[in-house]
């Protein structure tokens, strides 16, 4: 269950040159919540995320950790802290092993306890038959899952996730989320998480929608959809008359081809609908309210241009190869 607050900004601002990237950003992330960061391509999650690694400083306000400053007290604040870049960032001449290893070195891990957690890990992103592989030789779902297991051994208790599944088929993404949900019941965890996959936040406790550096909303995903969500209703009338008829009886409908979409105003409304034009339409369906709804009333804006840049970068990743030697 989320606890109290272990993430604490205040008034948060980052410019660069003239462009807002954050503006006056006030959030508490819950001890032991998932919690996602929901937005379009530069709305300022990625700055977010690296303020509190303490890699970008803030122009105003404040960010803690478990109560350190991440400007006055980072390495204090990155103690608990793993996390997974946007880009990739494993040192693919290395072995899986190594990489991890490398990894425990870095964060102090001791030496008795490195290969125990490095077994675990693996074993729970399922590598541990690839532990003496070269990095280079893994597919770019493994790659991710091993970023995931390098996040985790220093027995990190939040876990900064920044588009995890961007680039990945549908299959490695649920694997992932698998893995995370089986994570987070073997051990206290707060998850962090970026991504513009809406059935995704789906699986969060809550989920801020940030847009052009200011958050628009925060709450559980059923709390959002009930505030800002509709449900419509979509039907297929059976010709042009019926379909006139029932446009002039509906001015509010949208259309769509020989599809028309109506706002659900109150719980009556569908049955009225049916009671007078059921022997007129070939389709009814009633749409439930959903988080892309939600997204779309407060930025104007669907995700899609967020989807682009996602496969831009997957496309820039295959360019260089699909590896990454940073
Ligand atoms: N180094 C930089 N120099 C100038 N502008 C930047 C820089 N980094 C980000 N920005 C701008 O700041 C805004 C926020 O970018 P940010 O990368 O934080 O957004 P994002 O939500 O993470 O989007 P994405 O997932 O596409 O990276 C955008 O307008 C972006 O163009």
């Amino acid at each position: 269950m989320p606890g109290s607050p272990i993430i604490e900004l205040r008034n948060l601002g980052k410019h660069y040159g003239n462009t807002v990237a954050l503006d006056d950003i006030n959030l508490d992330i819950l001890d032991n919540e998932a919690f996602a960061l929901l937005g379009p391509n530069g709305a300022g999650k990625t700055t977010l995320l690296h303020i509190l690694c303490s890699i970008l400083t803030p122009d105003s306000g404040t960010a803690t950790i478990a109560g350190f400053d991440v400007v006055r007290q980072p390495l204090r604040a990155r103690k608990n802290l793993g996390v997974v870049f946007q880009e990739p960032s494993l040192d693919d001449r290395l072995t899986v092993y190594e990489n991890l290893d490398f990894h425990c070195l870095i964060y102090q891990v001791p030496a008795r306890e490195r290969k125990r957690r490095i077994a675990e890990v693996l074993e729970l992103v399922e590598l541990s038959d690839w532990r003496d592989k070269l990095v280079r030789t893994l597919s770019s779902g493994m790659k991710r899952r091993l970023e995931i297991a390098r996040a985790l051994v220093h027995d990190s208790r939040i876990v900064f996730l920044d588009e995890p599944t961007v680039g990945l088929d549908v299959q490695s993404r649920a694997r992932i989320w698998g893995y995370l949900d089986e994570l987070r019941k073997r051990r206290q965890l707060t998850l962090v998480v970026t991504t513009h996959y809406i059935e995704e936040v789906e699986n969060c406790d809550r989920v801020c929608i940030i847009d052009q550096g200011r958050i628009m909303a925060i709450g559980t995903p059923a709390g959002l959809k009930s505030d800002y969500g509709h449900q419509s209703l979509r039907v297929v009338p059976i010709d042009a008359d019926a379909l006139g008829e029932i446009r002039a009886a509906y001015p509010e409908a949208g259309q769509q081809d020989d599809e028309l979409v109506m706002p659900v105003p109150d719980d009556r409304f569908a049955g009225a609908f049916l009671a007078r034009y059921g022997n007129r339409v070939k389709e009814f369906v009633l749409d439930t309210p959903s988080l892309e709804q939600v997204f779309l009333a407060l930025t104007g804006r669907a995700l899609r241009d967020k989807e682009a840049s996602g496969r831009e970068r997957t496309y820039a990743f295959g360019r260089r190869g699909g590896e990454h030697t940073r």
